[in-house]
């Protein structure tokens, strides 16, 4: 047994002496490397309204935002923690390691969701604040406790959760929701299927002992692969749909053609591949198009930046 799974076994039976928590610990709790895309998100949605927003405002919505969104991370891996002490991805993370006891994860996660939602409200109004919480509660309570175990498309209606802070964003700016804000929360809502899956195709093992019912555990890698290039077909349109908005310019239009073609061809690449081949080159197709999702969002939500920085100085008004 590995000295993690050990002190896991042992601090779940309460015989051992729990580890010093550090900082850093706590920090692991707030998923940072996720929520990292998930606030970039957030700030654009906010930094492209049509409303100028102080910086001090747009800083202070954007940190607690930030912290929202990590305290749903800690919620998750509080309820979560339990499969994580089983998957090999996640059975290093502060609860199964027995860095931190669930109790405290809950408390810090709880805290700080209280304390960002009051602050963002405080900070900039009450719609951003209300989907702020509509936000945690989705992918705490609607995903973690009850989607993810429960179906296979978790992901795709859990995927809302993630879908939320560019329209968080876009609130705590206007104080409402705009066809903009609607479109970026389709956007990603829409991306969110084939960044999992493609992930769920190489770590299709994790989800199986864990006994997650994701797509490729319940119906298979094959159908898995299908699912991919569905989707990717039907978000190439709703991305594009961002052009014809007040957001949408010439930065988004040639990130739009250029990532779409990226992610189609990779989504392709999946599709046409089965497992004898897949396991050939040690998923490494799969591996990348997992990347290419990350590039994709990561793409999008900078040309829409590039496009609101130019019409703010006047060089493009389209
Ligand atoms: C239900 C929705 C989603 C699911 C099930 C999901 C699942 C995952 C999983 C399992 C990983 C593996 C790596 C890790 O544990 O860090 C991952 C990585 C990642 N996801 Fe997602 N994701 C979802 C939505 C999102 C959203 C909405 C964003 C951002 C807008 C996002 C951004 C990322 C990033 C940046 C990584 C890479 C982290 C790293 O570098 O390690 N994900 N995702
Ligand atoms: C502002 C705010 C509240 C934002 C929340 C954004 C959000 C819900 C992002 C979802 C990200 C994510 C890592 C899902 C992973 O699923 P999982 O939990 O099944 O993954 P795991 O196996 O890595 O724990």
């Amino acid at each position: 047994m590995s000295d993690a799974s050990l002190n896991a076994s042992q601090s779940k039976a309460g015989s051992a002496e729990p580890q010093e928590a550090g900082f850093s610990d706590f920090f692991a709790l707030l998923k940072p490397r996720v929520m990292s895309l998930v606030v970039f998100t957030a700030l654009v949605g906010l930094l492209a309204a049509p409303v100028g927003v102080h910086p001090v405002v747009g800083f202070t919505a954007i940190l607690f935002i930030a912290i929202g969104g990590g305290a749903s991370g800690a919620l998750n891996m509080w309820w979560d923690a339990d499969i994580d002490r089983i998957m090999k991805r996640t059975k290093g993370r502060p609860i199964p390691a027995g860095r931190i006891t669930e109790g405290e994860a809950f408390g810090f996660g709880i805290a700080l969701s209280g304390i960002a939602v009051i602050m963002l409200g405080l900070a900039t109004n009450f719609v951003a604040a209300g989907l702020l919480a509509f936000t945690i509660f989705f992918y705490v309570v609607i995903y973690s406790m009850w989607l993810k175990r429960w179906t296979p498309q978790n992901i795709v209606i859990g995927g809302a959760a993630g879908a939320f802070p560019p329209m968080i964003g876009w609130a705590a700016a206007t104080g409402s929701v705009g066809i903009e804000a609607v479109l970026m929360f389709a956007l990603i809502f829409m991306w969110t299927p084939p960044h999992f899956w493609a992930l769920a195709l190489f770590m299709k093992s994790d989800y199986d002992e864990a006994g997650v019912p994701m797509l490729t555990s319940t119906h298979g890698r094959r159908v898995t692969r299908n699912h991919i290039l569905a989707y990717t077909v039907l978000l190439v349109p709703v991305s594009f749909a961002l052009v014809f908005t007040s957001i949408g310019g010439p930065a988004y239009l040639v990130a739009a053609i250029a990532l779409n073609a990226l992610f189609l061809r990779g989504a392709w690449r999946i599709w046409r591949r089965d497992e004898t081949m897949a396991e050939a080159d040690g998923y490494g197709v799969e591996k990348t198009v997992f990347r290419h999702s990350l590039y994709y969002l990561f793409g999008l939500f900078v040309a829409i930046l590039i496009d609101a920085t130019l019409r703010g100085f006047g060089v493009w008004s389209v």
